[in-house]
């Protein structure tokens, strides 16, 4: 079953693009690298026939080539999932994906390979996404081959080093015959990158890239990231918990709650003057930078069942401002600023409106 896509619904017949409006806030007179509709994914429940996990519910985003987009929302909010989507590492139940404006979607080995040529993933534990048996030389010639040419001697040499001043690994005598084991978290991670970059992607999708890493060398990894953002003109879309890390990072922030975008635009509007109750919840809980496990939890109370979803707003039942509308009808992404958008009822004209604000929010 597929749920529509929010963005669509939420911007008026005179204002509509071309294209369904991004649920990420994007200007939408620039053309995306990566446009996804309506994506949705759900997952059986393995012992209940008619039951799925609402995992991804009619999720909008575009990517733009030299800014970083960040997919921020507690544990099992959908943001892997769709990362997981837009890499084309599993079938979508619904919604469409564009590479340039062109359906992107991949049948047989070979377009898959082709996609992956221009959207890398990086993953969050770069020890386990790298063979432990394997020498940086022997992961990275194997990545350069794939995608640059059947590369040898000298000029494979020459490409693998390349790659690695790229990610700052220099000089590269230092790490190229190395074993995962003999680097640090932050070097496996750049190695773990580089071996991305030697595909040449458009669009490198990073999941939760820093969360495994010492606190102290997180912020190496995210300056190298917008730094290739800068040089090489790369899309980079950025899953985090930390909304805190998509303010100082991200150009554009999309909230998820419960598989659905709940707020977008630029990063510093949406985390300076947050909409949605439940981005002021996961503001206002503003957790202790190492608590790791605060930082997942996010906002007070619990996530909701995604295999049997509350009806309307999935935030409800946590929501502090919670009227009869948000418990029956699922409010639409509307825009309320320029290039700001909120699924909320309080942003609504009805006149049972929630009133936003009131518990100290800020409409
Ligand atoms: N293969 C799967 N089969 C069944 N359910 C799944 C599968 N993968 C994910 N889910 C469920 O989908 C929901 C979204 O998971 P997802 O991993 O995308 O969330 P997330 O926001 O990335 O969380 P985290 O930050 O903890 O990784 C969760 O309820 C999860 O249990």
């Amino acid at each position: 079953m597929s749920t529509p896509a929010l963005g669509a619904a939420a911007v008026p017949p005179s204002a509509a693009p071309a294209s369904p409006a991004p649920d990420d806030g994007a200007a939408p007179d620039e053309s995306p690298v990566l446009r996804a509709t309506g994506l949705t994914r759900h997952f059986p429940v393995r012992g209940r026939r008619a039951a799925v996990v609402h995992a991804v519910d009619g999720v909008d985003l575009e990517i733009h080539r030299g800014e970083v987009v960040a997919l921020v929302g507690e544990s099992g909010s959908g943001k892997s999932t769709v990362a997981r989507l837009l890499a084309q590492l599993m079938p979508r139940t619904a919604g469409g994906l564009e590479l340039h404006g062109r359906d992107a979607t991949v049948r047989g080995r070979r377009a898959f390979r082709a996609y992956c040529r221009r959207v890398q993933m990086i993953f969050q534990d770069p020890f386990g996404s790298l063979n432990p048996v394997h020498t940086v030389r022997y992961t990275l010639s194997r990545s350069v081959r794939i995608h640059q040419g059947r590369l040898r001697g000298a000029e494979l040499d020459a490409a693998i080093r390349r790659v690695l001043e790229r990610v700052h690994l220099s000089p590269t005598d230092r790490y190229i015959d190395k074993f995962p084991h003999e680097l640090s978290g932050g070097q496996r991670q750049r190695v773990a990158i580089a071996r991305a970059l030697a595909a040449d992607p458009e669009v490198l999708l990073a999941d939760e890239p820093i969360s495994m890493l010492d606190v102290s060398i997180r912020l190496g990894i995210l300056n190298l990231l917008q730094d290739l953002r800068d040089r090489l003109d790369i899309a980079i879309l950025y899953i985090t918990h930390d909304i805190a890390s998509a303010r100082y990072f991200a150009d554009r922030t999309a909230v998820m709650y419960a598989g659905r975008v709940v707020e977008s635009g630029d990063s510093e509007s949406v985390t300076q003057d947050p909409k949605h109750p439940y981005t002021q919840l996961l503001i206002g809980s503003a957790p202790d930078p190492d608590d790791l496990a605060a930082r997942a939890r996010g906002a007070r109370g619990e996530a909701p069942s995604l295999v049997d979803p509350p009806a309307g707003c999935r935030f409800n039942p946590r929501c502090p401002v919670a009227a009869d509308v948000c418990r029956t009808e699922t409010p639409a992404l509307i825009e309320v600023a320029e290039g700001r958008r909120v699924a909320c009822w309080g942003y609504s004209d009805r006149p049972d409106r929630p009133r936003v604000g009131d518990e100290g929010g800020t409409r």
